[in-house]
């Protein structure tokens, strides 16, 4: 009897679990279920009648280590390799990270020499901070904050600084909640097996599975920092929905599952800057999309396309009840900030206001205990569900991808 697999959420991430299930030689019956009326979740892409894009959620894709290889073998698959936008090594927007720090715009240090010499806003060399990791101990507690960690292992500046920022602008969140096990596993591992993190992260590796593709050696080769695709990153939904249309999915939009119940069955040319909390706990910091991404502007013609990151963490207590927030409101302070970090005053051709709610998961203390329990007990219960996505095993678009095939991996030893 041909066994039928239902996936409920249609985000990159149920897509991808679709996708394998329709790949496989024993494909089951597959029913992708969306409460909402598009399939994609955050990947989101608004493109204007004269051809410039504007994204919505995710904007570049990281193709490194196996989970970013992984990506770009799905990518193509999906036939979508001409469609692809790489940001080279040697691009600005590679080499250039921005800090906005005491009013001012600080580059990241991208070579060795930066690090051996005071740039500002830190106040001695960076290699300082290599050096304490190296005389620390290694920790004892079986979870704690991000900060905290940053703190024993490399000093109070780095922490409040880069590490600060650094969640903001991939978590949207406060390093002073958010778990360090959950959040950067490889650093919680590399303290336990090698007692350094930077030792840890360098002889780190090894039993991760291996990807080979025309593509993956390209991006090797051209040291690319990040990739989109040229009409948006939705384009990748898009071209999954189309496949999995070709593989007979039934898609049914506009369908929240309600319940599950058991059956008797079972600078100014760079990739942007980041604003460390105490600079302005609002502003997590600006994309320069039109940087990274030229081919995205407007008819490709030279224009300047910002997005303006605000809120997360900080929302209620720096803008106010997002509920009753009006796009104005927003679209001032976006515009204070790009004045007052980058000098620009122009009045935008083109603003679009987007308010997500709750748009990232907040991996807070103990979430490795929480997301056990829940793996413990859907084994112990023999239950016929796997959960995948954003909440669960890591929040970018490669986790989500590499975590929903692992799961029909795991899947189809039942099936
Ligand atoms: C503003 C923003 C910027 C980001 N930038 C980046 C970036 O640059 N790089 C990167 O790698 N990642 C980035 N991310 C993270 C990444 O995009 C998300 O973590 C990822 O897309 C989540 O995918 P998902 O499928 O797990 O969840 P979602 O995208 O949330 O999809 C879940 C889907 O399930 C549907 N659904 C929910 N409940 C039900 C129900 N009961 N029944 C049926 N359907 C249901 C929803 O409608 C939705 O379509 C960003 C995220 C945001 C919000
Ligand atoms: C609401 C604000 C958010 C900002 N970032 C994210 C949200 C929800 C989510 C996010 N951003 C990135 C990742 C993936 C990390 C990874 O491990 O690959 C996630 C989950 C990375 C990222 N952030 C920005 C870009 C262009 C990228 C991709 C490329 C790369 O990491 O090199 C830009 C950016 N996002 C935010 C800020 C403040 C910012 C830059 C100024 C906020």
């Amino acid at each position: 009897m041909q066994r039928t697999v239902v996936v409920a959420g249609g985000g990159i991430s149920g897509l991808t679990a679709c996708y394998h299930l329709a790949k496989s030689s024993s494909t089951p019956k597959i029913i992708l279920l969306e409460g909402s009326s598009r399939l994609g979740g955050w990947l989101l892409s608004t493109r204007t009648d004269d051809g410039a894009v504007f994204e919505h959620g995710p904007r570049g894709i990281r193709p490194a280590g196996s989970v970013g290889k992984n990506t770009l073998n799905m990518v193509s698959e999906l036939g979508l390799e001409d469609e692809i936008l790489p940001v080279p090594g040697d691009h600005s927007a590679s080499k250039n990270r921005y800090l906005y720090v005491n009013k001012a715009l600080h580059k990241l240090p991208s070579s060795i020499s930066g690090v051996l010499r005071t740039i500002p806003p830190f106040s001695k060399p960076l290699i300082w901070c290599g050096l304490r990791d190296f005389m620390a101990k290694r920790g004892t507690q079986p979870d704690e904050t991000v900060h905290e960690f940053v703190v024993r292992r490399l000093g109070k500046e780095v922490a409040d600084i880069a590490i600060d920022s650094l969640c903001r602008g991939v978590f949207a969140g406060d390093c002073r909640r958010l778990s360090l096990r959950s959040c950067f596993p490889i650093l919680y591992e590399a303290e336990r097996k090698r007692r350094s993190i930077i030792l840890g992260m360098v002889l780190a590796g090894g039993e991760r599975p291996h990807f080979d593709s025309a593509l993956i050696r390209r991006a090797k080769k051209e040291r690319w920092s990040q990739w989109s695709l040229r009409s948006g990153m939705e384009t990748l939904p898009e071209a999954m929905e189309e496949f999995l249309r070709g593989r007979g999915v039934q898609i049914y939009k506009d369908t929240p599952l309600q319940q599950l119940e058991r059956t008797a069955d079972n600078r100014w040319k760079g990739f942007g800057h980041l604003v460390p909390s105490f600079e302005d706990s609002t502003l997590l910091g600006i994309v320069y999309d039109s940087v990274a991404f030229p081919d995205q502007n407007h008819c490709g013609a030279a224009s300047t396309r910002l997005t303006v990151m605000m809120g997360g963490a900080w929302f209620e207590v720096g803008i106010g009840d997002p509920d009753k927030v009006s796009h104005d409101q927003i679209l001032c302070r976006a515009r204070e900030a790009v004045t007052s970090h980058l000098g620009i005053s122009e009045t935008p051709t083109r603003a679009i206001v987007k308010l997500h709610k709750a748009c990232i998961p907040q991996y807070t203390l103990g979430h490795w205990q929480r997301t056990e329990n829940i793996f413990k007990y859907l084994k112990h219960q023999m239950l016929p569900l796997s959960v995948v996505g954003a909440s669960y095993e890591g929040v970018s678009v490669n986790d989500c991808i590499f975590s929903a095939r692992n799961a029909v991996e795991k899947l189809f030893q039942y099936l």
